[in-house]
């Protein structure tokens, strides 16, 4: 090693969870290296979150001016990726430089190495030729990548992942994609409403199937209402490109799917080989990094974000990451808790969810009642009209009388979610949720009828 550059703490991955962490504790006043192999910010903003949410934005504009011939008049509007890709270049990832961020970054006293960290032992990072060495500690926050499924042929192809998605300045005229997770219903919905012809290839026997059973059903209904066709309890046996098109056979059928652009979405997973952490006593095929509840992977080692697979999202990342600043500034803090872990399908209908689903309660052997109520029947949904599916599903834990479950489908369904997620994570009684003033007549005043439903 030519350099050996000391530091109190060696932040590697500066994504959502390790920028924050990286950031904050230089503010406190500790000396900080952050290492990024790509862009300062990571997925989120330049790949993931950011620019997928624009998309959806503007599909959503579209599908709702498909609705004013029913409620007020006539609308003609002509989809335009172009303005689309345009804005997520300029205003959401300048064209995918992160100069901003890393000035950022700088102004708040970090010193930022860019490369690819490597652990090489207890408290020491290797970037190429450079060791660095931390004395109060390394987080790592290296965050996940696509999972390319083992299907025959899918190496050679020239598959997307959603870098390719993130960054298309025009979009193609037929699409298959495989997968249909989170990733996977929502840009197959933004593409068909921009007019791309998409096909959702899910393995599973629904779609959003880590979710209720509900939940995946709404989202292919709203899917097939955009026109997407939806293949679910279908897997991919074969897949061939021919320098124009892919072609993909499916498992137990001879019909050959057909399209110009193929999109994985099948998960994702950490590379820690190459992260090396074995060489602190992990093992990299467990496939995430376990922590304890203030985010401790080791002696001298803390793991925040996608990593630690407790949950893919921004502000899991965010949340980890502010427990391990407060740790590594030796404040006492609670421990991580994910009871009351949420998350939104930004498709339309959003499908928001928090805690255990019906079945997962049921699987820890609770005695669990659950209430469900559409949207369309509350006063709110029938005005709101096209556009009103979705419900609100609860998920009770009877002896003890709290919610430890709900999920919240519909217009503004990620916003409905928020008075749920309280309540899960307060476990205000269900007894004072039933007690309550509910606001006539909005999306959210259809939990009231929810719990009333409980049985
Ligand atoms: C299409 C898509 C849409 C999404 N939408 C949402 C959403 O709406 N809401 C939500 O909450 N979440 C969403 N997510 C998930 C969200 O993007 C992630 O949960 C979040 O980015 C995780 O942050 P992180 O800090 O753990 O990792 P990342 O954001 O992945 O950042 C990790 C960083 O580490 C760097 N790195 C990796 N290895 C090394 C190394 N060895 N050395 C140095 N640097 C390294 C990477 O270059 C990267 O910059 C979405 C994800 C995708 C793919
Ligand atoms: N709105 C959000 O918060 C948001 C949006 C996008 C992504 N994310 C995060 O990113 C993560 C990754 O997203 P994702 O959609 O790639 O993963 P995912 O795990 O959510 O879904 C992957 C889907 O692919 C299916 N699948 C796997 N292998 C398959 C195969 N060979 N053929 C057909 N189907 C197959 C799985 O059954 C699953 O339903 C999400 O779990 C989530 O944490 C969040």
């Amino acid at each position: 090693m030519s350099v050996n550059v000391q530091a109190d703490v060696v932040v590697v991955g500066l994504g959502p969870g390790g920028e924050y962490v990286a950031g904050t504790l230089a503010e406190a006043g500790l000396d900080v290296v952050g290492i990024e192999a790509e862009l300062v910010g990571g997925e989120c903003p330049y790949w993931a979150c950011v620019p997928s949410k624009m998309m959806i934005r503007a599909g959503n504009l579209l599908a709702e001016a498909g609705r004013i011939p029913a409620l007020a008049g006539e609308a003609v509007v002509t989809p335009d990726w172009t303005r689309v890709a345009g804005r997520i270049r300029d205003a959401a990832t300048d064209d995918w430089n992160d100069q901003v961020a890393a000035d950022r970054f700088a102004a708040k006293g970090g010193r930022l190495v860019r490369g690819m960290g490597r652990l090489a032992g207890p408290s020491r990072v290797t970037v190429g030729d450079r060791m660095f060495e931390a004395r109060r500690g390394v987080v790592l926050a290296t965050g996940i990548r696509p999972r390319i499924p083992p299907v025959p042929g899918l190496e050679e192809t020239p598959y997307w992942t959603n870098r390719d998605a993130m960054a298309a300045k025009e979009l193609p005229a037929s699409m298959v994609v495989l997968g249909g997770g989170a990733i996977g219903v929502e840009l197959a919905q933004v593409f068909a409403r921009f007019k791309c012809a998409v096909t959702v290839i899910e393995g599973q026997d629904r779609l959003l199937s880590q979710e209720e059973p509900e939940a995946g059903e709404l989202a292919a209904q709203a899917l097939r209402a955009d026109g997407v066709t939806v293949l679910t309890g279908a897997r991919a046996r074969q897949v061939s490109h021919d320098g124009t098109a892919f072609t993909l056979r499916l498992e137990g059928d001879e019909q050959l799917l057909c399209a110009e652009r193929l999109l994985v979405a099948t998960g994702r997973q950490a590379d820690l080989t190459a992260l090396a952490v074995d060489s602190v006593g992990i093992d990299p095929t467990v496939g995430t990094v376990p922590t304890d509840g203030q985010m401790r992977a080791g002696e001298g080692l803390w793991a925040v974000g996608d990593i630690t697979g407790r949950g893919a999202f921004t502000h899991v990342s965010m949340y980890q990451a502010e427990i391990a600043v407060r740790d590594i500034l030796g404040q006492p803090g609670p421990d991580a808790d994910y009871r009351a872990l949420p998350r939104v399908t930004f498709t339309d209908p959003e499908i928001g969810a928090v805690g255990l689903t019906e079945r997962q309660a049921r699987e820890q052997g609770l005695a669990v009642r659950t209430g469900m109520v559409t949207i369309a029947s509350s006063t709110r949904g029938w005005i709101h009209g096209p556009g009103n599916e979705g419900f609100i599903k609860l998920v009770e834990d009877a002896d003890r009388g709290v919610l430890i479950g709900a999920t919240s489908a519909g217009p503004v369904g990620g916003e409905v979610l928020y008075g749920l997620n309280v309540a899960v994570h307060a476990e205000v009684p269900v007894d004072r949720l039933q007690h309550m003033i509910y606001t006539y007549p909005t999306f959210h005043r259809t939990i009231e009828a929810a719990l009333g439903a409980l049985s």
